[in-house]
């Protein structure tokens, strides 16, 4: 069977953004927990975070390794940060968060996968849990089940699907990789060069992208920027194709004049982006 793809276009964009309402305040725009950054992988948590916040979540709350705090504050002050080793302070945070970004440089060892096992627990019914790079590895290498009650979004590069849905990345297909979604009961992206979103039993392709987005972080931004979009928008499916989209058409623009794009300039781009795509 050939499953249908359907391509992701610039009509997204005006299905999504809107014009924000007069009558908002920053607790309109969704709470959003971003957890990883190892003292090694700092860089990952805070570029995510970059894009949560330039993509309008209204409230941040980074929860990384205490290493990180004055780079992270540096980049970024609208962000609160908790030091993931004090779990008591991390934890009703997480709770009252709309969405939780959890794995850019998490990191694979004993205490990233007691941070994992604990938010999983945490996640219920009214939150949107976005799970990227080391989170993944981590699910797919301990073999656990995604948790039931929360709107699962998993962002793996090929690598990562491969570790997670067990599919070789030569036999990566709409087909094969429709039929492993179906089973983890989450919304999935696929990121390649053209990037693939699994949601709700269809299957769409980004039509944008470019090799000048391939440099480490550009992932760590998507996540972020996943957490944003989502946090504001209410269709979640719509949502992440809009973050997708946004991501790649950025750095599409930025290449016309640039040789390499940076993840961070994708981010510092997202609110002028936003305003000319934004629908009444
Ligand atoms: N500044 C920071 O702090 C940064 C921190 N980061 C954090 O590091 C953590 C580890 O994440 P990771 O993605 O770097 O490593 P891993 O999970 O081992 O996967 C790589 C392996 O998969 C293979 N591969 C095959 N196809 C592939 C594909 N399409 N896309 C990508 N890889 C593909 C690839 O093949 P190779 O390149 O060797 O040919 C290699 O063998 C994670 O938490 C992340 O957030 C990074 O974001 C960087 C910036
Ligand atoms: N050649 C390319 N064309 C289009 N997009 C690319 C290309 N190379 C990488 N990307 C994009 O960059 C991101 C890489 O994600 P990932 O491997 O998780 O990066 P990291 O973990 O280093 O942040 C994905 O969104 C992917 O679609
Ligand atoms: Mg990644």
């Amino acid at each position: 069977m050939m499953a249908k793809v359907t391509k992701i276009t610039k009509t997204i964009l005006t299905d999504v953004i809107r014009k924000r309402p007069a009558n908002s305040f920053k607790g309109t725009y969704g709470k959003i927990a971003l957890i990883g950054g190892s003292r090694n992988f700092g860089g990952a948590i805070i570029m995510a975070s970059l894009a949560a916040v330039y993509s309008g979540a209204g409230l941040v709350t980074t929860i990384t390794d205490p290493s990180n705090q004055t780079s992270l504050h540096d980049w970024l002050p609208e962000a609160m940060f908790v030091d993931w080793d004090q779990f008591e302070q991390a934890e009703p945070i997480i709770k009252a968060a709309d969405v939780v970004v959890i794995g850019p440089g998490l990191g694979t060892d004993n205490h990233a996968f007691d941070i994992l096992t604990k938010v999983f627990g945490l996640a219920h019914k009214d939150q949107k849990l976005v799970i990227d790079g080391s989170a993944l590895t981590l699910l797919a290498s301990n073999n656990l089940s995604l948790p039931k009650d929360s709107t699962n979004i998993l962002t793996p590069h090929q690598m990562e699907w491969q570790r997670v849905s067990g599919i070789k990345i030569a036999d990566q297909t709409p087909d094969t990789n429709q039929a492993a979604v179906q089973k983890l009961n989450a919304i999935t992206v696929v990121k390649s060069h053209r990037t693939q979103v699994y949601a709700d039993g269809q299957i769409f392709e980004n039509t944008g992208g470019t090799p000048a987005q391939a440099t480490g972080g550009m992932g760590d931004t998507l996540a972020g920027m996943v957490g944003g979009f989502v946090a504001q928008f209410s269709d979640t499916p719509k949502a992440v194709l809009a973050a997708v989209y946004s991501h790649s058409a950025i750095a599409d623009k930025l290449a016309e004049k640039q040789y390499v794009v940076l993840p961070h300039q994708i981010s510092e781009s997202l609110p002028k982006f936003m305003h000319k795509h934004q629908a009444e």
